[in-house]
């Protein structure tokens, strides 16, 4: 399904308007649902945006955040997806909300994506808000090329939350949220900046091969169009 686009002038008016539409989606869920679940990314594009959303008045205490995927190295890593998102997001207003984190000190990665699978699990489902990233290679989440389980963590039937990834782009062992917990969220976002990303973008959505490409198993298989959040 074709991405519903959202440009703008500057990464700071993305932040605020991005921000605006989570927090409303996430206001609605709780006005329906009695909470809130949101699932984030982590890498160095979010943080404006994570700035923004933790000033906004909500009833943060009815909110969970948990991330979209996370590199298998202790919170207190300068690479932690966690580190960023208590850092960033889980300040101000935002402190009152609920974090679940992907990391666990399990011995190696595939216990830790079991032990993390448990844990989003008991989460209510569908998320209500999954914001994705997107690198230069086309991996969304923790899908990266020749990922040594990318055609598990891409199966639309795939029933398992999260499994663990190694690939020779990603650095460390990662755990990632699967592909059907993130597309039956009701709100996907693409948050994307700069003119590499939209070029990496572009060619995404000119083929279909997302073994190449796997930001292309997002739109292939959500059911609902992705938001795609640009700014140069
Ligand atoms: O490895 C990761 O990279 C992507 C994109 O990150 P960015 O630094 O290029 O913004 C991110 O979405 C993902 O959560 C992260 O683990």
């Amino acid at each position: 399904m074709s991405p519903e686009f959202h440009e703008f002038a500057d990464r700071s008016e993305l932040a605020e308007a991005l921000a605006d539409a989570v927090a409303e989606a996430l206001d609605t869920a709780i006005g329906t649902r009695g909470r809130a679940t949101l699932a984030v990314s982590g890498g160095s594009t979010p943080k404006a945006f994570f700035k923004a959303l933790s000033g906004k008045e909500l009833a943060w205490d009815q909110v969970t955040v948990t991330l979209i995927d996370e590199r298998f190295v202790p919170e207190t890593h300068e690479r932690s997806n966690q580190k960023l998102v208590v850092e960033n997001l889980l300040v101000d207003r935002a402190a009152r909300a609920r974090f679940v984190p992907l990391f666990n000190d399990a011995p190696d990665v595939h216990l830790a994506a079991d032990r993390a699978s448990g844990v989003i699990d008991a989460l209510p489902r569908p998320i209500d808000v999954a914001i994705l990233g997107l690198g230069t290679d086309g991996h969304t989440a923790s899908f990266f090329p020749d990922g040594d389980r990318l055609a598990e963590a891409i199966d639309p039937g795939m029933p398992t939350s999260v499994l663990s990834m190694e690939a020779p782009g990603a650095g460390e062992p990662r755990l990632t949220l699967t592909l059907p917990r993130i597309v039956e969220a009701p709100l996907v976002v693409l948050h994307i900046e700069g003119g590499e990303k939209r070029q990496v973008l572009d060619q995404a959505l000119a083929g279909e091969d997302a073994n190449h490409m796997p930001i292309r198993a997002v739109f292939a298989n959500a059911p609902a169009p992705i938001h795609l959040y640009w700014a140069p």
